[in-house]
C-alpha cells in the first residue's frame, strides 16, 4: 500500500521512501504484501526470495518456553552474547582486564567506604584508636593513620577509575573497526545478485550509524559489567556487616530489575521502529541528491519538500517514544530502588547493628550498592535500545555470508576463445529473460550484440563477467566452463567498461589504476593515451594528479577514463556496454580505432545501439526478446535479419538528413 501525499509524490509501503505516483495500474506493481523494491543497479530489480528474506530475525528474541520471565532474561542474554562475541575476538584481554580492574576497585572502594565509616564514627565519639579491618589485614591505627590509609586508598581507586573509564572506549573502537572491516568484506565476497539488491543508502546506514549504536552499546555492555562487579562487591561487603539489610537490597534490586523487562521489550520494540525508520530516512536522503536536478526543473521541489516532512515525521515518532522511554526507565529505577533503601534501613534499625560504625558503613555501602544498580539498569536500557541496530548489522552480515561468490579451481593461462552455449537466465526464478543464448569469439575477433532496449543484452554480459550464473547452459573460455575458472584468474584477463562508469574520490591517476597497485605510472599513462584521453589530462593544471572530484569532468571524459582504466592491465578479454554512447563523433572515432587496435591481440563484446560502433566487429549477435534472432556479419544481416536492417535503414536516414 502506498500513502499519498499533497503533489505528486507519495510514500512506499510503511511510508519508506518517497516515489512519484504511478498511474493505477503500474502502481498496483508494489505488490500485495507491500514489499519495497530496494535494488538500485538495474531499474526493474527485486529481491530474489532466498536473499532478501529476514534472516534469523529473532536472533535476540527468546524462544518463549514457560512463563519463567527471569530464566527468558538471561536466555536473551545468552544468546545476544553468543551473537556478538565473534566482535570481541580482538577484545579478550580488554575484557578480562577491565573484570580484574572492576574488581579491585570494588574492594578497595568497599575497604575505603568502611573505613571512612569507622574514622566517622572514631571522630564522633572522640576515640583515640581505629580499628581498620581490609580484608584479612586487621589493625589498630591512630586516627591521622587512618586517615592516611583511606587517602592512598582513595588514590588507588582513582588509578583504576581512570583504567576502567578507558578500557570500554578502547574496546568499542575495536569492535567499531572489526564489524566495518567484517560487513566491507563479507559484503565484497557475496555474490553479485545479493550486491545488486542492496541500497546504497540502506549499506551507508549500517556502515555509519548501525556501526556507531553498536559500539555505543559496547561501551554500555563495559560499564554494565563494571556496575554488576561494584553491585555484587558493595553487596557483599554490606552483607558482612548486617545480612538481612544486605539481602534485603539485593534481592529487591533483581526484583525490581525483572519487574521492569516489560518496559525493557517495550523499549526494544520502539528502537526496532526507529532502526528501520532511520534506514529507510537515509535511503530518502540519498534519493534527494540523486534526483535533485530533475526536482527542480519540472518545479516539483514543493511537493517534494512535502513529502519528505513525512519521511521526517516517521523517525520523530519512534525516536521521542525511545528517547521517553530510555530516560523514564532508569528515573523509575531510582525511585523504586530509594524506597527500598528505606526499608533495608529499617530492616538494620530493627536488627539492632550492634556497633555504630557497623550501621555507618552499611549506610554508606547500600547507598553505594544503589548507585550501581542504576548504573546496571541504565547500561540494560541502553543495550536494549541500540539492540535492532546491532540486529540489522547481523542480519546483513548473515545476509552475504550465506550467499558467496561462488569459485572455481583452475588456473587460466591463455584466452583463446570465448562461448556462451545454450544459456538461459532469469532474475526471478519465475521469468526468463534470456533463453538458449548461444554465440562465440575468438581471439583476435571482435562480436557485437546488439538488439532492442530490454533485449538482455546486459544480461548476457554479467553471465560473461561471471557476476551472475545461467539457469542452464554454460559460458565456456577455451572450451571449459568459465565456473571451473578460479575467479581470479579471470579477473585478471577481463576488463570491463559499462554503461555508467563510476569514478572513485581521487585522481585521475588512481582512477584509472583503480586499485590495482602493480600498475605503473607508465601504464596508467600508456592507457590514456589508447583511450584518447591524455592530452586531454595533460592539459589540466595537475595533470594526472587533478582530483576528479574536485574537477567537473565531462560524460565524454569520465567514459574515456573509465576505458583508460579497463585498457590499463591490458586484458585479454574487453567487456564494452555501451562505451561511445557520451562521445562526440571525433572522440568516437578515434576511440573506435584505438579498439580496433586493441582487438588484434584480444577478445572484443561489443553492445551497442548505434551501428557506427559496431564497425569494427567480425560478427554481430542480434537479440530481441531474450533470444539470439541472428549472427553474421553487418553484411549478412543487413540481409538477413528485419531488426538489423530496419537499424540500418534508420541510421541510413539519420545520416542523409
Ligand atoms: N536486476 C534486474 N532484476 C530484474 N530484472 C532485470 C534486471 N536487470 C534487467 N532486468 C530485466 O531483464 C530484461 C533484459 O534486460 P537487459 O538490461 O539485459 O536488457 P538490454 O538489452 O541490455 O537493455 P538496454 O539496451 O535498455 O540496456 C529486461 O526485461 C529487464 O527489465
Amino acid at each position: 500500500m502506498s500513502r499519498r501525499v499533497k503533489g505528486g509524490f507519495r510514500l512506499d509501503s510503511g511510508g519508506s521512501r518517497i516515489l512519484p505516483t504511478l498511474p493505477r495500474d503500474e502502481a498496483r506493481r508494489d505488490g500485495p504484501s507491500g514489499t519495497t523494491v530496494v535494488g538500485r543497479v538495474r531499474s526493474g530489480e527485486t529481491t530474489p526470495p532466498t536473499a532478501r528474506q529476514p534472516v534469523s530475525t529473532s536472533a535476540f528474541a527468546v524462544p518463549a518456553r514457560g512463563n519463567n520471565k527471569g530464566l527468558r532474561a538471561l536466555r536473551s542474554v545468552g544468546v545476544a552474547w553468543r551473537r556478538l562475541s565473534p566482535f570481541f575476538r580482538g577484545s579478550r584481554r580488554h575484557i578480562m582486564l577491565l573484570v580484574a580492574l572492576a574488581v579491585s576497585a570494588g574492594l578497595v572502594e568497599a575497604s575505603v567506604l568502611a573505613l571512612v565509616a569507622t574514622i566517622a564514627v572514631a571522630l564522633s565519639t572522640g576515640g583515640g584508636e581505629v580499628a581498620l579491618h581490609v580484608g584479612p589485614l586487621a589493625a589498630d591505627l591512630s586516627q591521622s593513620g587512618a586517615l592516611a590509609v583511606a587517602f592512598g586508598l582513595t588514590l588507588v581507586r582513582a588509578a583504576l577509575q581512570l583504567a576502567l573509564a578507558y578500557l570500554p572506549g578502547r574496546m568499542s573502537s575495536q569492535v567499531m573497526a572489526d564489524l566495518r572491516v567484517d560487513l566491507f568484506s563479507a559484503f565484497t565476497n557475496s555474490a553479485w545478485s545479493v550486491k545488486a539488491q542492496e541500497g546504497g543508502g540502506a549499506f551507508q546506514t549500517l556502515m555509519t550509524q548501525n556501526v556507531t549504536y553498536v559500539a555505543l552499546a559496547v561501551i554500555s555492555l563495559a560499564n554494565g559489567v563494571t556496575a554488576t562487579i561494584m553491585f555484587t562487591i558493595m553487596i557483599a561487603a554490606a552483607l558482612a556487616q548486617s545480612f538481612v539489610a544486605a539481602s534485603l537490597m539485593a534481592i529487591g534490586a533483581f526484583v525490581l530489575f525483572f519487574t521492569l523487562r516489560p518496559l525493557s521489550r517495550l523499549l526494544r520494540r520502539f528502537a526496532k521502529r526507529l532502526s528501520r525508520a532511520a534506514m529507510r530516512f537515509t535511503e530518502s536522503v540519498q534519493d534527494i541528491i540523486a534526483v535533485a536536478e530533475e526536482t527542480e526543473v519540472f518545479g516539483a521541489t514543493e511537493s517534494y519538500v512535502a513529502a519528505f516532512h513525512d519521511q521526517v515525521d516517521a523517525v520523530r515518532r519512534p525516536y521521542a517514544r525511545t528517547r521517553f522511554l530510555s530516560a523514564a526507565m532508569p528515573a523509575l529505577y531510582q525511585s523504586v530502588a530509594l524506597v527500598m533503601l528505606v526499608l533495608a534501613l529499617t530492616a538494620v534499625a530493627l536488627a539492632e547493628v550492634g556497633n555504630l560504625a557497623g550501621l555507618a558503613a552499611v549506610i554508606l555501602l547500600l547507598v553505594r550498592a544503589l548507585t550501581y544498580a542504576q548504573q546496571m539498569q541504565a547500561a540494560i536500557t541502553s543495550i536494549d535500545e541500540r539492540l535492532p541496530f546491532m540486529h540489522q548489522i547481523l542480519d546483513a552480515l548473515d545476509r552475504y555470508r550465506r550467499n558467496p561468490q561462488q569459485d572455481g579451481t583452475r588456473d587460466l593461462d591463455t584466452v583463446a576463445s570465448l562461448s556462451v552455449e545454450d544459456v538461459s537466465f532469469g532474475y526471478r526464478a519465475d521469468t526468463e529473460v534470456l533463453q538458449d543464448v548461444s554465440f562465440g569469439v575468438s581471439r583476435g575477433e571482435a562480436i557485437g550484440i546488439v538488439g532492442p532496449s530490454g533485449a538482455g543484452k546486459s544480461s548476457v554480459v554479467q553471465l560473461i563477467l561471471r557476476l551472475r550464473e545461467p539457469s542452464s547452459g554454460r559460458v565456456l573460455v577455451n572450451g571449459q566452463d568459465v565456473r571451473e575458472i578460479k575467479r581470479s584468474a579471470w579477473r585478471k584477463k577481463v576488463a570491463y567498461v559499462p554503461q555508467s562508469s563510476q569514478l572513485v574520490r581521487g585522481t585521475v591517476r588512481d582512477n584509472i589504476r583503480f586499485y590495482r597497485e602493480w600498475l605503473d605510472d607508465e601504464q596508467v599513462e600508456r592507457a590514456a593515451r589508447r583511450a584518447h584521453i591524455h592530452e586531454e589530462i595533460m592539459s589540466w593544471p595537475e595533470g594526472y594528479d587533478t582530483m576528479i572530484g574536485q574537477r567537473a569532468i565531462s560524460g565524454g571524459q569520465r567514459q574515456r577514463v573509465c576505458l583508460a582504466r579497463a585498457l590499463a592491465d591490458e586484458p585479454e578479454v574487453m567487456v564494452l556496454d555501451e562505451p561511445t554512447s557520451a562521445l562526440d563523433v571525433r572522440s568516437e572515432e578515434a576511440v573506435r580505432q584505438s579498439l580496433h587496435e586493441v582487438k588484434e591481440d584480444t577478445i572484443l563484446v561489443l553492445i551497442a545501439h548505434r551501428l557506427s560502433t559496431l564497425s569494427m566487429c567480425d560478427r554481430i549477435v542480434v537479440m530481441v526478446d531474450g533470444r539470439v534472432s541472428a549472427v553474421g556479419s553487418h553484411a549478412d544481416l543487413v540481409e538477413k535479419n528485419d531488426f538489423f536492417r530496419e537499424v540500418n535503414e534508420i541510421t541510413h536516414r539519420q545520416v542523409a538528413q
